[in-house]
């Protein structure tokens, strides 16, 4: 019998992890060994990942427990969110005026940016700004075009939530993507180009293929749940598990309906695979004038959700370099054809994606420099070296 071997799946979400599946070790051929640290690799992100949880667990005291004399003094979470709510205007018109509507753990529902953030906004619109162009439509994992370098982030969620509708609001183009009232309406994985052509050395490019003309791919899917495809499971499972460049997951929930099981069971499969997922409400603008208290309610519940499954999967899913744990609001809907509307709190979820792909956002949006993808031998986890 030759030696015991692990395959490294996929280096995925913050390249601070590795997920191993046990093949050859006696273990279940099922079970998957989450590795945190791997040589040349671990420690920076380690003390970021720490300083991020230090940060959430601040806030959250903040709101939770008395403070030290220079703290404001201390109120409970319920009351916490119902004095940030009572900023927020409940009339529907005003969302469309938010660029950016989110709830944190660490901050109850605002519309408020910082002047750092509302830099990061301006630079995320412009990047999404340049024209988008559809790629490719796939139907199975194997008719996706070949993908190196270009950082790709899934839109995903049941049928009619609107994905197709936030895609195009998303790149400010209504007809983008194709938007019916009528569940089911996108059928393939649907692949587009956004963003300016990135820099990639010609030699680096794979033979016989053009160069990349944008520096991210958006993926729009089929729909899950009513009227939704019987291949959805195995085509998009496939394209998560597998896809090189996949750097991330858009869930979209609706804020009119319930969290589904449906909802529920694909946070746990992205959890469990360490994917790296932005969580964003849909529709807030429908109902009556309430959004604000209908939105923070289920992003309380989401958020709730999403703790759980973090430390059902060890902790870490939610936490580290270009992750967010905040759930943002949209109104895709109401973004203006033919501009690229900030409206319906799209702002925030443009700069969220590309953080979520990779990017810095400064003045200008950059491509951070990625770990080098582990390819060479599988070493036991006892024959680490450790920094
Ligand atoms: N009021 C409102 N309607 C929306 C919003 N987003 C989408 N819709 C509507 O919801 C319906 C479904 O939108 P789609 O974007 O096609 O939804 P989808 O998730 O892509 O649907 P499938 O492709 O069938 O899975 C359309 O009638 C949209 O106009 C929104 O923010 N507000
Ligand atoms: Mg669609």
């Amino acid at each position: 019998m030759g030696a015991p071997r692990l395959s490294v799946s996929r280096l995925c979400g913050g390249y601070d992890s590795v997920r191993v599946r046990c093949d050859e070790l006696g273990g279940d051929s099922n079970s998957w060994m989450l590795m945190r640290h791997i040589y040349k690799m671990g420690c920076r992100r380690d003390a970021e990942r720490q300083a991020a949880s230090v940060k959430v667990k601040a806030g959250r005291q903040s709101l939770e427990s008395p403070g030290n004399n220079a703290s404001p003094p201390a109120i409970d979470r319920k009351t916490a969110i119902q004095q940030a709510l009572r900023d927020v205007s409940p009339d529907k018109r005003s969302l469309a005026s938010h660029k950016v509507i989110r709830h944190g753990l660490d901050r109850p529902l605002t519309t408020k940016a910082t002047r750092e953030e509302a830099r990061q906004l301006a630079a995320a619109e412009r990047f999404f700004a340049h024209t988008c162009h559809f790629l490719y439509s796939a139907e199975a994992l194997r008719h996706h075009a070949p993908n190196d370098h270009v950082p790709e982030v899934v839109v995903l969620g049941a049928s009619n939530v609107g994905k197709s509708s936030f895609l195009n609001a998303l790149v400010g183009q209504p007809r983008a993507a194709r938007v019916s009232q009528r569940p089911g309406r996108t059928t393939l994985m649907n692949a587009y180009g956004v963003g300016p052509r990135p820099k990639i050395p010609r030699e680096l490019v794979r033979r016989g293929t053009p160069p990349p003309r944008h520096g991210l791919v958006l993926v729009d899917t089929p729909g899950y749940g009513f009227r939704s495809r019987a291949g959805w499971g195995a085509a998009v499972l496939a394209y998560l598990e597998a896809r090189r460049m996949l750097r991330g997951a858009v869930v979209l929930l609706s804020s009119e309906k319930r969290l589904l099981p449906e909802d529920r069971w694909l946070l746990g499969l992205l959890a469990e695979s360490n994917t790296r997922t932005l969580v964003v409400l849909t529709k807030a603008d429908k109902g009556r004038n309430d959004w604000p208290v209908r939105c923070s309610d289920m992003a309380e519940t989401l958020l709730e959700e999403l703790q759980g499954l973090d430390k059902a999967v060890g902790g870490g899913w939610r936490a580290g370099e270009g992750a967010t744990s905040d759930v943002y609001v949209t109104s895709a809907g109401m973004d203006s054809p033919g501009k690229l509307g900030n409206g319906g709190g799209m702002g925030g979820v443009r700069a969220a994606i590309l953080e979520t792909a990779g990017f810095t956002l400064q003045d200008k949006v950059t491509k951070k420099a990625e770990a080098v993808t582990y390819s060479g031998p599988v070493v036991s986890f006892d024959d680490i070296q450790w920094k």
